[in-house]
């Protein structure tokens, strides 16, 4: 766990118009070579990967390509600046800035034969990935063939497996295809999105992508997949808002330089990673990464307490009037809704009380930070993703020990009163389903709890505990 002290590491003030960050000003750090494939060129792989491998022993000598998950935009911004931006580390008293320059290359997501080709670089030793949850396209342990652009893809794959395509285990697939067919040997596929198991997520998604491909093209690629490609795992922990038009001016007050892609984000940051590595890595731990043989437990932990207040905040805080966490925290009632949850999901994390105790009092001054405006709208998106693997593992463990989880299921009300139009309009493509449950009228909780996990519909005392709480929530 690391908290960065605040520190200007460049100061441009007195300069009279602000230049445009590029690495041809003097105090710019030059280019690393690149080693690092990213996909998902958002706010957080650069408050998190990208920093970490700027602030490696080793940084001199790993540097990143980076690729955006769909639209042009951040490539676009990033470009004329090689690869440059400020992070804004917003502590409570003040903004510390930092130019991080481990990002070499930055590109739009269409451009994959620039994908395809670094992947088949022998050197290119790892891909990370920030996509969000959704784009796995695995649920219930298994690829959702079932997805269009995924059927596209598998048809894509099947004629020409260098041909460019969209999802995720498409681009994984097609990249190891090609480092297959230039020997390059093996690699580290390194998911750092909010999921248990993500490294896991990722292998099925690929092996079961291969296995369809195969039918059609190319023998032996999910049989190399499995001995060539090392997919590790990935607790990753800093809380990063989106980019607003504040933060564009507060870079530059901080730096004197003109930044069209800064990112503000917390003080606070932890990865915790588990992998062979086989091409190598940065010496991440150098500044502040765990590596450790098992990541379930922090995943958990984090993912249960973190990211399950996270939802239930971003669910319950409009219904209250609030769009940003911290106004949230600050109400009373809200903060009592979250401890009621935290009690129930500690019962059932494996570490000792005392260290359950002290990540609540740090969370709690994390989400109190005024100057880290978390909006409740950006958290809400994609619930039908997120609740299964925050809120549904305690609901299932109380439920199993006899016990009624009001805290938990009062989250489950807040998103049933979400999908009903309560709150931040839904962003959630696997929704519509549960949007129409919800609104179902008689058996609309029963109908939620179904698409949430089979099991839980079928528990009656469940069932009217969330409408209870649905009801109190009105
Ligand atoms: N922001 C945080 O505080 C934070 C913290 C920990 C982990 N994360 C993880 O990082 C992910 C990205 O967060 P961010 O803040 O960078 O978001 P962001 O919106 O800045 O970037 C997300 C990127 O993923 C792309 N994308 C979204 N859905 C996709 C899909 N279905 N298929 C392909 N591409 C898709 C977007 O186009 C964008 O390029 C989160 O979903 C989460 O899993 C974020
Ligand atoms: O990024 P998402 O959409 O998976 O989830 C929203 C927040 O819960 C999340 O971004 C947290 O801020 C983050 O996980 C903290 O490390």
């Amino acid at each position: 766990m690391t908290t960065p002290s605040p520190a200007v590491i460049m100061d441009f003030r007195n300069t009279p118009t602000p230049a445009r960050l590029s690495r041809s000003l003097p105090e710019t750090p030059p280019a690393p070579p690149v080693r690092l494939v990213h996909l998902g060129l958002g706010s957080f792989f650069r408050a998190h990967q990208a920093w970490y491998t700027a602030h490696a022993s080793d940084a001199s000598g790993w540097g990143y390509a980076a690729f955006t998950g769909r639209r042009p935009d951040i490539a676009d911004a990033l470009s004329p600046q090689d690869g440059l931006y400020t992070l804004l580390v917003r502590h409570p008293d003040g903004d510390a800035a930092d130019i991080v320059g481990s990002v070499a290359e930055v590109h739009p997501a269409s451009n994959h034969a620039a994908y395809l080709e670094l992947l088949r670089r022998p050197e290119v030793a790892v891909v990370t990935i920030t996509l969000t949850e959704s784009a796995y396209l695995v649920r219930d342990g298994h690829l959702d063939v079932a997805d269009p652009a995924l059927v596209a893809d598998l048809e894509a794959l099947r004629a020409d497996l260098g041909a460019p395509v969209s999802t995720l285990p498409a681009r994984l697939l097609s990249g190891l295809a090609a480092r297959r067919a230039a020997g390059g040997g093996p690699i580290t596929v390194l998911p750092c999105d909010n999921l248990p198991h993500n490294g896991t997520v990722a292998r099925t998604g690929v092996l079961e992508l291969a296995a369809l491909v195969e039918d059609g093209a190319a023998g032996g690629l999910a049989a190399w997949v499995g001995d060539h490609v090392d997919f590790a795992s990935s607790m990753v922990d800093r809380i990063t808002p989106a980019t607003t038009d504040d933060d564009v001016r507060a870079a530059t007050a901080a730096t004197g330089l003109a930044d069209a892609a800064p990112v503000p984000t917390e003080p606070f940051t932890e990865w915790v990673l588990s992998g062979a590595f086989p091409a190598g890595r940065p010496a991440w731990e150098s500044a502040g990464a765990l590596v450790v043989d098992d990541v379930t437990p922090y995943e958990q932990r984090k993912l249960w307490l973190l990211n399950g207040s996270h939802s239930l905040l971003a669910y319950s805080g409009p219904l209250r009037g609030h769009s940003t966490v911290d106004e949230a925290i600050a109400d009373p009632t809200c903060r009592a809704w979250v401890e009621e949850y935290w009690d129930e999901a500690c019962r059932h994390l494996p570490m000792p009380a005392a260290e359950l105790r002290s990540y609540r009092e740090a969370l709690l001054g994390r989400y109190s930070n005024p100057r880290v405006r978390h909006l409740l709208a950006q958290i809400a998106s994609d619930g039908s993703v997120k609740l299964p693997v925050r809120i549904v593992p305690t609901l299932l463990a109380e439920r199993a020990a006899g016990r009624m989880p009001v805290g938990a299921a009062r989250a489950v009300a807040a998103w049933i009163w979400h999908l009903r139009g309560r709150g931040a309009p839904v962003k959630d493509s696997g929704a519509e389903a549960a949007a129409a449950a919800a609104r179902a009228g008689e058996g609309s909780v029963a109908a939620v709890l179904a698409l949430l996990r089979p099991a839980l519909s079928a528990d009656q005392a469940l069932v009217e505990l969330v409408t209870e709480q649905l009801d109190a929530l009105a």
